[in-house]
């Protein structure tokens, strides 16, 4: 059976926009998309091990993880918004795009959550290392890697509205093979 939708992967560092992005192209998709904040799911159902300092969020039961998302992953239609990306199986993605964000900007965003000093320190290093890109690459063909700017609301806009063609053209690929 053919998926009813593309499964995209969204992956940044905490701040540079993956659930701002994931809930704007929910409304924008030609096909139905599930936007699931990985964080937020482990957290909800409690499958984590600790509490990750550095990344001041839950260290995933990563075998729970992928047993309960494989078939919402078969199905399709789905993006699937984390701060990691090497944990999916590299079949599981058919894009998967890293959102990059200049690092006074990103320590703004931190700030406003709240974060404890350390912690921006630590993930604004880890942008300024590309750490999450580096990872995307390590982990798919890079020809499934986009590696997008999410500084401003125009780039929000480009990046949702080109995410949304390179949709349509998934779509249309489809339909013509079926
Ligand atoms: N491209 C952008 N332009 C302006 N503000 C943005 C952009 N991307 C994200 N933000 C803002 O940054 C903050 C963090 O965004 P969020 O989507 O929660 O990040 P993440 O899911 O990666 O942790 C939010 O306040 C959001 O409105």
């Amino acid at each position: 059976m053919c998926a009813a939708g593309p499964v995209i992967v969204i992956t940044g560092t905490p701040g540079t926009g993956k659930s701002t992005h994931a809930q704007l192209l929910v409304d924008e998709s030609p096909v139905p998309l599930k936007h699931i904040n990985v964080g937020e799911w482990v957290k909800e159902k409690g499958w984590y091990e600790e509490f990750d300092e550095e990344w001041q969020s839950y260290t995933a039961d990563e075998d729970k993880l992928l047993d309960e998302l494989e078939p919402i992953v078969a199905a399709g239609g789905v993006i699937l918004d984390w701060h990691t990306c090497e944990v999916f199986p590299e079949r599981w993605a058919d894009l998967v795009v890293v959102l990059r964000c200049d690092h006074a900007r990103l320590w703004e965003r931190l700030e406003k959550r709240n974060y404890a000093l350390k912690k921006i320190q630590e993930n604004n290093e880890a942008e300024i290392m590309q750490v999450v890109l580096e990872e995307a690459r390590a982990s798919y063909p890079s020809e499934i890697v986009v590696e997008l700017k999410s500084e401003t609301t125009e780039d929000l806009e480009a990046n949702v509205a080109r995410i949304v063609e390179w949709i349509a053209v998934w779509k249309n690929e489809r339909a013509s093979e079926a």
